[in-house]
């Protein structure tokens, strides 16, 4: 079956509701032919520079440049492969000069030959996307992106979620291993992690899966012939951009670990997954909703077309996009039916926050997953890198390697990471952070050398145990002077809860990858019901964690939640430490005193004691002992 077109006959509410991809493009500068004269009016040169403004917009300034025009145009084109995370979309033979878009045989070839010359200055590749007619000739657009090494490539993170059966693992097995279902299970299964994923059809944790794409947008992922495992190495080599996929449990059982996905594993988009036979069921609404409360852009793909009535289908669009634009999502549904609808959507789904646009997929018979293939290898991170600021790297899990020892992984949040690098790792259960050394790097399974804001990445620690380590810890540069804190600030709003929420109600906080129970201490209310907003003082109950103003947070307990924002954190004194841990750090201090060192014998313990009592409790580490 196909999908439905906004235009045909059968998709008439469709048609009146959900917006065409070409509001988003750029507005018409005017209408009517010009000549080489007109061109030049005004006292305006022919290509675009007037006597004191250099206008980058001008469709004739690619043509043929003077040397200021190049290095304005290179300036501008910098600028925004810096914004666009090492990638952008650059249109050709459209510009504000007043006239028709286009630009004729002649002219194009040159402004494409200038543009040719500015991406080998920045060490960038040109791929065409597409090429339109307009009235006044050709327009072209390309995909510029930065050249990467072996080593290196663009990455974007995309949560999935959507409710159970929605289609979800299926989806993300025809991406990465290039085979169609079955519509009985066949796809996912080389994703499952679990015995009883396998036996219930279910996801239960947080997947990650890779899909590589080449400088061309091809798909590079090729599963082997006999395990039909990827082999991820292979695929980050020949990747110019990988999108990690984490696979989000659909299930309402498992939500705790799909907010966990949502806050801990810093997605850049989410895709919200729907069944078109299904409609908007289960938990489609709470997986909007906290994607929205976490300001993650949404798009939606909806899915099982092949074997959905046309009339259903109709119905779920409808409702959809009747969901979106409700007061609570105000987005704008763009269905998404062609290349240009793509092209439009993608370079404008990051800024343009109100934008939501639609695909309508088979796992099955593959319809139109060209389309999806195409807009995931335009997507930009949405995390642009700072090679000045201290880094910045959140732990969301932690493993025991053998012959390596510990490690954790994590998303760098800002700043530049090198092996053998000196960071702070902590707050401990008293607060303190203690130096620590980068002994290896792993990029998506591959050795590196150095990581950078937005990447993902594995680290290999020195002298430390598993067991010291916990998700929501940090490693940060001792640049930074971390302090930990137990009690914070945040603006909340209560999305959802059955009674009324006072001080002392106690719920689980996710934060970053902080996921730990904490109280409201006050607030400026009385008590809170769904819907009331509030500002609220919370304190955590086991151990002070690392926050910073303006993180999102989801307060949640069951399918009680409330989301906000921190507005400030209180930072740990040695009398905010709670009685048990303090109980518990004088016992620790005495049970290592009585073996007389039986933790010297381990390495880890070793250096855990060392930690402890050189570390000052309620100052931040110096610098100087981080650099040691
Ligand atoms: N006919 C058809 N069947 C599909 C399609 N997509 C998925 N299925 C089938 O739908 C069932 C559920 O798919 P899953 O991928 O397990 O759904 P899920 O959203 O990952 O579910 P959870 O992991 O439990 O959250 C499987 O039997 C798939 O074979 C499709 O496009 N067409």
């Amino acid at each position: 079956m196909a999908s439905l077109k906004a235009s045909e006959p059968g998709a008439v509410d469709t048609a009146e509701t959900v917006v065409p991809a070409s509001i988003f493009a750029p507005d018409r500068a005017g209408d009517g032919a010009e000549s080489e004269e007109e061109r030049s009016e005004g006292g305006e040169e022919p290509n675009g520079e007037s006597a004191d403004v250099l206008d980058l917009t001008n469709k004739f300034l690619l043509v043929s440049p003077n040397a200021k025009q190049y290095d304005a145009l290179l300036r501008h084109l910098r600028e925004r492969i810096e914004e666009g995370s090492g990638e952008t979309i650059y249109v050709i033979g459209m510009g504000s000069d007043g006239g028709d878009y286009g630009l004729n045989a002649l002219d194009m070839e040159a402004s494409v030959a200038t543009v040719h010359s500015l991406c080998e200055t920045i060490d960038a590749d040109l791929v065409l996307l597409r090429e339109r007619p307009e009235s006044g000739g050709q327009v072209r657009d390309y995909l510029i992106r930065r050249r990467v090494g072996e080593q290196d490539f663009l990455e974007v993170r995309v949560a999935v979620v959507g409710n159970v059966d929605a289609g979800k693992s299926t989806l993300l097995g025809v991406l990465t291993h290039g085979e169609l279902d079955n519509g009985r299970g066949f796809a996912r299964q080389k994703l499952f992690r679990h015995k009883h994923e396998m036996e219930s059809g279910r996801t239960s944790s947080v997947g990650n899966d890779i899909l590589g794409f080449d400088q061309e947008g091809q798909v590079v992922n090729k599963p082997d012939s006999h395990g039909g495992s990827l082999d991820w190495t292979k695929i980050c080599e020949k990747s110019s951009k990988i999108i990690t996929f984490i696979d989000l449990a659909g299930h309402e059982k498992y939500l705790k670990t799909t907010v966990f996905g949502m806050t801990g594993h810093l997605p850049d988009f989410c895709m919200l997954m729907v069944g078109s036979n299904a409609g908007i069921v289960g938990m489609t609404k709470e997986h909007l909703g906290l994607a929205l409360a976490l300001n993650v852009p949404v798009f939606v793909v909806v899915t099982k077309i092949d074997m959905c009535p046309a009339n259903i289908l109709q119905e779920t669009l409808k409702l959809l996009q009747r969901l979106l634009k409700s007061p609570g999502c105000r987005k704008i549904p763009v269905l998404v039916q062609n290349k240009d609808d793509v092209i439009v959507t993608a370079s404008n789904f990051s800024s343009e926050r109100y934008m939501c646009p639609i695909f309508q997929i088979s796992n099955v018979t593959g319809e139109n997953m060209d389309l999806l293939k195409m807009f995931l290898n335009l997507l930009s991170s949405r995390t642009t890198f700072n090679t000045d600021e201290p880094a910045e790297f959140q732990i969301d899990d932690t493993y025991s390697v053998p012959g390596v020892g510990t490690v954790v992984s994590g998303t760098t949040l800002r700043g530049l990471i090198r092996l053998n690098d000196m960071l702070l790792l902590g707050p401990d259960p008293l607060g303190t952070f203690a130096p620590i050394a980068v002994k290896s790097i792993h990029r998506k399974r591959m050795p590196v050398r150095e990581v950078r804001g937005g990447q993902t990445a594995s680290f290999a620690l020195k002298k430390i145990k598993r067991s010291a380590i916990r998700k929501g810890m940090v490693m940060v540069s001792p640049k930074l002077q971390p302090q930990a804190t137990w009690e914070f600030e945040a603006e909340i709003i209560v999305l959802h809860h059955p009674t009324t929420i006072s001080p002392r109600y106690q719920a689980m906080v996710h934060c970053g990858s902080i996921r730990q129970t904490a109280t409201i201490l006050s607030m400026n209310k009385d008590c809170l019901r769904t819907g009331d907003k509030a500002a609220v003082h919370f304190r955590f109950i086991k151990t002070p964690e690392y926050l910073h103003p303006e993180q999102k947070l989801v307060f949640r307990e069951g399918r009680t939640k409330a989301v906000g924002t921190i507005t400030k954190g209180h930072f740990q004194t040695f009398f905010s430490i709670c009685p048990t841990t303090l109980f518990i750090f004088v016992f620790m201090c005495f049970l290592q005193l009585k073996s007389g060192g039986a933790g010297r014998r381990r390495g880890g313990n070793r250096h855990r004691s060392k930690g402890l009592s050189v570390a000052p409790m309620s100052t931040p580490v110096s610098t100087g002992a981080g650099t040691a």
